[in-house]
C-alpha cells in the first residue's frame, strides 16, 4: 500500500475509509499524464517531469475524491436532538471545486443556512458536505442544489439556504478572461422560500459578499 491509500480517517471523510490513491490506478493514469505531456509539445523524460506523470494523477485522484464518499451518511452521522429553533448559519466556508467543461479550478465560499425540526447537526459536517460535492467535476449551479438536497433530505429542517461565490480559472486564465467576476449562485427550501427569513440569512452573510 506505500502509504497511497487514503486510509488517515482524518484526512478526508473523519469516517469513510477510501481505497482512492490505489496504485494500479495511479499507474494507469500517469501512462495516459505521460501521453499529454508528449502531446501539448513537452519531452517527460527530461528531469524536472519524469515524477510528474504520477504527481498529475495523485493530484486529479484527490481532487475528484468527492466520488467516493456518502454527503447523506456523514450529515446524519451526527444528528444530536435539540429544540433550538432559530436560524443556524455557517458562513465562509471554502469551496475548491473543477468546472466539467475544462476541468480548471473554480473556488471560493459557500455560506449555509438551516432551521433546525428537532434536530441540530454537528457544525463540522456541513463544510464536509460542501467537500464531498465540491471535489468532482461539477457546475456551480448543481454544486450549489446538491448541497441543499442533502441537508434537507438528511436533516428535514424547516428550511435550508445555501450561497456560494466563486471565482472560475476557466473565465481568468482562458476564454473571456475576466479577472474579477465572481459568480453568485443560491439554493433555498422551505422557510428560506420567505423573503424575510432569507432576508435575515442574506444579511448575516452580507458582509461577506462581494
Ligand atoms: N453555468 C455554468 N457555466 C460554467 C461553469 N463553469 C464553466 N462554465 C461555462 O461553461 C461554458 C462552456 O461553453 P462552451 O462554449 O462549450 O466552451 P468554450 O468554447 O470553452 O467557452 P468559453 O469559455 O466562452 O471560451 C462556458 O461559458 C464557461 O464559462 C459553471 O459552474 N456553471
Ligand atoms: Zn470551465
Amino acid at each position: 500500500m506505500n502509504g497511497q491509500y487514503i486510509d488517515d480517517e482524518d484526512e478526508i471523510s473523519g469516517y469513510q475509509k477510501i481505497d482512492r490513491y490505489n496504485p494500479e490506478l495511479i499507474t494507469s493514469l500517469s501512462e495516459h499524464y505521460k501521453e499529454i505531456l508528449k502531446q501539448i509539445g513537452e519531452n517527460p523524460e527530461r528531469e524536472g517531469l519524469l515524477k510528474t506523470p504520477e504527481r498529475v494523477a495523485k493530484a486529479m485522484l484527490y481532487l475528484t475524491h468527492g466520488y467516493e464518499l456518502d454527503a447523506k451518511k456523514i450529515l446524519s452521522s451526527a444528528l444530536f436532538k435539540e429544540e433550538y429553533s432559530q436560524m443556524v448559519v455557517v458562513k465562509d466556508i471554502e469551496v475548491y471545486s473543477m468546472c466539467e467543461h475544462h476541468m480548471l479550478p473554480f473556488f471560493g465560499k459557500a455560506h449555509i443556512a438551516y432551521i433546525p425540526n428537532g434536530h441540530v447537526v454537528g457544525l463540522s459536517k456541513i463544510p464536509r458536505v460542501v467537500d464531498i460535492y465540491a471535489r468532482r467535476l461539477q457546475v456551480q449551479e448543481r454544486l450549489t442544489n446538491e448541497i441543499r438536497d442533502c441537508i434537507q433530505e438528511t436533516l428535514q429542517p424547516i428550511g435550508v439556504g445555501v450561497v456560494i461565490e466563486c471565482r472560475h480559472l476557466c473565465m481568468c486564465m482562458r476564454g473571456v478572461q475576466k479577472q474579477n467576476s465572481v459568480t453568485t449562485t443560491s439554493a433555498f427550501t422551505g422557510g428560506f422560500l420567505q423573503e424575510k427569513t432569507r432576508a435575515e440569512f442574506l444579511n448575516l452573510i452580507s458582509n461577506k459578499l462581494s
